[in-house]
């Protein structure tokens, strides 16, 4: 048996919602809420959707942007190619992020207002937020 190794390293999507399209070779991993990793196995005709950084941050943390990585398994090597297709929604740069009263209700607000186009330009530009490794989220930028 080959080792597993780690394909896009663990990340959370820095849009508002994300579709996913991947082949029959698999390798998506969700993290649960206790760190566990978990197969997003390929479905024949399904998509994943995935909640993004600004979705989580609209909704004051109530709908969980969740670390995911793609592992490619070494014993695979008979087909190493893994296709995938995203497609990332995000809002426009000058689209402001703040979540509404009603969301928050009697809870904290975790995060300050801010502008799409900011939060994308912080993720491009810090050094852990190219995918090589834990990037930095939403609550390095925004949170309080
Ligand atoms: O390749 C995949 O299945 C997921 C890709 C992904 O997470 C991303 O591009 O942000
Ligand atoms: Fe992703």
């Amino acid at each position: 048996m080959g080792e597993d190794v780690e394909g896009l390293g663990m990340h959370t999507d820095m849009s508002c919602l994300t579709i996913v399209y991947q082949d029959d070779i698999g390798g998506l991993q969700v993290r649960s809420k206790d760190g566990k990793w978990l197969n997003v196995d390929p479905f024949e005709e399904s998509l994943v959707v995935n909640i993004g950084d600004l979705l989580h941050a609209w909704s004051n943390g109530k709908l969980r942007s969740s670390e995911h990585r793609v592992i490619l398994k070494e014993c695979r090597n008979e087909n190493p190619n893994r296709v995938s297709l995203a497609f990332f929604w995000c809002f426009e740069d000058n689209k402001v992020i703040s979540a509404p009263n009603e969301v928050v209700g009697d809870e904290f607000r975790c995060y300050k207002p801010f502008l799409c186009g900011e939060y994308l330009k912080f993720r491009e530009n810090s050094e852990r937020g190219k995918f090589e490794k834990v990037g930095f989220t939403v609550k390095d930028f925004a949170g309080i």
